[in-house]
């Protein structure tokens, strides 16, 4: 008896949320394990099509690099990264569009529709969505020690986002799932990071949320403990203090500057985690990091 009770509990614990985001764009950045184990592959599907169904209009942007590695290296292409970023000849520019807007692409928007599902794939060449420009990126000269310019090809920037085909999209009930590939004013193709480009997609469409899937927990504290909300005023301080470091920086600035933008709140969630959409945005303590204005 107890147990059926405590299942209502929990669809209870959810009602306020779904309340409050029926109607409402949820843009996911989806990545990492998530996108490679089974199992993690069909929750993820799972809980897009229950958001959907509920009212909320999500909207995927997804990665791919270890499946963009994969196909180099097939092809007998060696990768290079520089802070983190694939040095991106036009070569590898052609592989990267043709893995991330194609395959992987085609398998998420498979599996979301053969959950019953409507997706739909683009990418930022689709309806103008994403214009991008090439990234300037700096580095130390190692003889020098003087800056300089770091050319790694068809690495881009957003910027600008024309969100008309996601709303477009959004009327008519399908399901958007972006590819994180944008378009240069004379037409050139840029391989652009996928955090950024959920960021500036929730930015433009104001979403109500941004959710980052990563592989980790969330953002620790020096104790190593997760810290569950963070008001976008410490960040700062918190970078300072050397509590969040190395790659989880450019994803909390991410958020921070898509609350700047206008997006009601961001989320650093484990995508390790079966259902981690579902547990961050109908529970009242969620399971990764809430950044907002709190
Ligand atoms: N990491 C957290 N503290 N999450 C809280 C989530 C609360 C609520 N479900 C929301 O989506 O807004």
């Amino acid at each position: 008896m107890q147990d059926i009770i405590n299942k209502a509990k929990v669809l209870m614990e959810a009602l306020p949320y779904i309340k409050r985001f029926a109607n409402k764009t949820i843009v996911i950045k989806y990545g990492g394990n998530a996108m490679v184990e089974e199992v993690l592959k069909e929750g993820f599907a799972q809980d897009i099509i229950l958001m959907k169904y509920i009212g909320l209009n999500p909207v995927v942007v997804h990665g791919g690099g270890p499946q963009i590695g994969r196909v180099l290296k097939a092809m007998g292409k060696e990768s290079f990264f520089v802070q983190g970023m694939r040095v991106t000849d036009t070569e590898t520019m052609d592989v990267v569009e043709m893995v991330l807007g194609g395959k992987v692409n085609k398998e998420i928007v498979g599996n979301i529709n053969r959950h019953g599902g409507r997706a739909v794939g683009l990418s930022g060449k689709d309806g103008g969505l994403i214009l991008a420009r090439k990234l300037e990126m700096t580095g130390i000269n190692p003889d020098s020690l003087t800056p300089e310019i770091i050319d790694i090809g068809m690495v881009g920037e957003v910027e600008s986002i024309n969100p008309a085909i996601i709303t477009a999209l959004e009327e008519s009930n399908f399901i958007p799932v972006i590819a994180p590939i944008g378009v240069g004013l004379r037409g050139e193709t840029y391989n652009i990071n996928a955090d950024l480009v959920a960021g500036k997609i929730a930015g433009a469409l104001r979403a109500e949320k941004l959710i980052l899937l990563t592989d980790v927990e969330g953002v620790r504290g020096k104790d190593g403990r997760l810290i569950s909300t963070i008001d976008i005023g410490r960040v700062p301080d918190l970078i300072n203090d050397g509590t969040i470091t190395g790659g989880m920086i450019p994803k909390v600035n991410c958020c921070v500057d898509a609350i700047e933008e206008g997006v009601a709140k961001t989320h650093i969630i484990d995508g390790r985690m079966e259902h981690a959409c579902l547990l961050e945005i109908f529970t009242d303590l969620g399971i990764g990091t809430a950044i907002a204005r709190f």
